[in-house]
């Protein structure tokens, strides 16, 4: 469906005079941006209690087939000049009251107040027009009220019957989970996924995932860390004219050592006099970074040369004595010295650094051709979660997944969004799943993955979302029950990664298999993180499975040391404080006796 396209109306005498600032419009505006983010605001305006001009307003904005949705906010209470409903309801042709309804139904949870609202909701030509409380929280709540019907809204006042179809396939789907787990007695008891190495886990990631074809403009600004989707070639030559590397003369070579007279000063960002050459025996006092004018060669610095004669006031130097006679160009940059016109200067594919940055500012291009990110949304799964802010229930815990992840996440340069704590329980499971895949396209679900009867991931992926299950189990410790999935969504690719519950775990996978996921998703060169060898400051011992294990790395004379930072139960979601690596402990099988203190492994830098 094409984006929604609203218009913001307040309607208050002392903002209309500007006594007050309008808080409340600004706010619905902010509202609407973060729940729709491609819609577009056409109009904003402060019109007085006024039921004329509030009339006019409204109907200049649905006349025009320009706005879906109108937005009010004040002028709906009992005060004498509260007459947003009456102007509203002489200019709509239908009344849409269920809109209302629901705004003073559900404000009623909030406070009791909410019954005095007069807010009318109705539709003019092909505009859907609501009113909203004046308060800034009263706008904002209503709008949190009715933000999820807008878009089937406003569906239906354009007769868009795909987008109709498509809304009632939804709701549909929402039906409860087909997952039943009061037979869980005879539930597997044994895991039916294969136990796959980790290279095969990630060669699997990267044969089931298209890399990013479709590009997006972004503000050079914004583009830090975004793979480039164009050649950037230079406009024009870098330095732009031959510039002084030094602060101190502009000179002839052929002039030699001697006593000159200084014509002039040129200062970074002067234009010299073209239309006048240095003239022999004259010199130039020059800054660094400034142009060297025309007939002079060379640059010789301060610290080379001798004041002879100053003007009476000290202002300006008159003569100065060279005393080392100049070498052609010394301390001169030509022209496109560095950068020269035309130039390829940044290739497509390159992760953009600051360096790149600091180059694209110099070229003078302002916005770049990038690959489009995944959207990444957060489902934390698990009865016993509550909250960071929230005092513990008894058997309860807090969900540290969710923030760590989301952290970790940005400190790869990728944000994502909270979708919420699902409950162990189908129905729970299948509504985060729904919401979360309908709005995002990478899923990172944490908990419920294992062999527990209430680890429901992997069941309601494919038994509600018909998603395939590449792998469900990986050789290594910790992240065992690691699951990649993918499923079809209303047409659209959808990748899930279902990772442990257990913090450390959750945390480990998502370095080793999403990261490089969302980098091969948006066609980066580099996409596992690079291993470093690393010499054993201590014996460490091995796991059938291979192991992980977050290490302390202290820099000494050429080479990296590693400590373990002890226990390393995936659980102990402190182990990640000290640590600054991740060492990978090659499995018993492979390696049946410890390792000991002095032999070298593979780590990977965590910070
Ligand atoms: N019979 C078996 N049991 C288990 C196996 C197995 O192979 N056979 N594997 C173990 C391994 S290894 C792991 S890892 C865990 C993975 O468990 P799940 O992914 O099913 O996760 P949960 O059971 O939901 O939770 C595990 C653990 O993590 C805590 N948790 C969960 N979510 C959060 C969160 N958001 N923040 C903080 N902590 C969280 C949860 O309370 C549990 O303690 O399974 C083993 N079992
Ligand atoms: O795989 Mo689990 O993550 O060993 O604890
Ligand atoms: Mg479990």
């Amino acid at each position: 469906m094409k984006p929604i396209r609203f218009g913001v109306l307040t309607v208050s005498d002392t903002c209309f005079s500007k006594q007050n600032q309008d808080l409340s419009g600004p706010k619905l505006q902010e509202c609407i941006r973060a729940s729709f983010p491609d819609a577009s605001i056409i109009a904003t305006r402060i019109v007085p209690d006024e039921k004329e001009m509030i009339k006019n307003a409204l109907l200049e904005w649905s006349s025009q087939g320009v706005m879906d949705v109108i937005l009010t906010t004040g002028g709906t209470g009992f005060a004498q000049r509260d007459v947003t409903p009456e102007a509203t309801k002489a200019i709509i042709d239908k009344e849409a009251p269920g809109l209302s309804y629901a705004i003073i139904s559900k404000g009623m949870a909030v406070t009791e107040l909410a019954v005095l609202s007069r807010a009318v909701s109705g539709i003019k030509n092909k505009t859907l027009i609501i009113n909203l409380p004046g308060s800034v929280k009263g706008a904002s709540e209503s709008f949190g009220f009715i933000k999820n019907v807008l878009k089937h809204a406003v569906a239906h006042v354009r007769e868009d019957r795909e987008t109709i179809k498509c809304d009632h396939k939804h709701i549909r789907d929402l039906s409860p989970s087909k997952v039943k787990i009061h037979q869980s007695a005879y539930r597997n008891r044994n895991s039916p996924y294969p136990q796959i190495d980790v290279d095969v886990a990630l060669a699997m990631i990267f044969e089931k995932l298209p890399i990013a074809s479709v590009t997006e403009c972004v503000d050079i600004s914004k583009s830090l860390c975004r793979i480039l989707a164009e050649d950037v070639y230079a406009k024009e030559p870098m330095p732009p004219f031959n510039a002084s590397i030094k602060d101190g003369y502009a000179v002839k070579t052929s002039d030699g050592a001697g006593v000159r007279k200084v014509r002039n000063v040129v200062a970074a960002g002067d234009v010299p006099d073209s239309a006048r050459p240095l003239d022999d025996d004259e010199i130039v006092s020059i800054s660094t970074g400034a142009p060297v004018p025309q007939g002079a060669d060379a640059v010789v610095q301060i610290e080379d040369t001798v004041l002879v004669q100053a003007s009476s006031d000290g202002s300006r130097e008159l003569l100065v004595e060279i005393k080392v006679a100049p070498k052609l160009y010394q301390d001169i940059r030509p022209v496109g010295s560095e950068i020269t016109a035309n130039e390829l200067v940044i290739h497509k594919g390159d992760a953009i650094t600051f360096g790149h940055i600091g180059v694209l500012a110099t070229l003078g291009k302002v916005n770049v051709q990038v690959y489009k990110r995944p959207q990444i949304g957060l489902i934390s799964t698990g009865n016993e979660l509550q909250a960071p802010h929230e005092e513990l229930k008894p058997s309860h815990i807090r969900d540290s997944n969710k923030l760590a992840l989301l952290n970790l996440l940005r400190q790869y340069s990728y944000e994502a969004s909270d979708c919420g704590i699902a409950k162990d329980n189908p129905d729970s499971v299948k509504k985060a799943l729904h919401s979360a895949l309908a709005h995002y396209d990478v899923i990172i679900t944490t908990g419920g993955v294992s062999m527990g009867e209430f680890d429901l991931i992997k069941n309601v992926l494919e038994e509600d979302f018909n998603a395939t299950i590449h792998f469900g189990r990986v050789n290594m410790k910790p992240g065992k029950p690691t699951t990649f999935a993918t499923c079809n969504f209303e047409g659209k690719l959808k990748v899930i990664f279902g990772l442990p519950g257990n913090p450390v775990s959750a945390m480990v996978t998502t370095i080793l298999f999403v990261i490089p996921a969302l980098r091969h998703l948006e066609n980066s060169k580099q996409k596992s993180l690079p291993m470093i060898p690393v010499v054993l400051g201590e014996q460490f011992t091995v796991d059938p499975r291979p192991e992980y294990v977050r290490v302390r790395l202290e820099a000494g004379d050429n080479v990296l040391t590693a400590y373990s930072v002890g226990n390393q139960i995936s659980s102990k979601i402190n182990s990640f404080i000290n640590a600054n690596a991740l060492m990978l402990v090659p499995s018993k099988l492979v390696h049946p006796n410890s390792f000991k203190k002095g032999d070298i492994l593979n780590a990977i830098m965590l910070n």
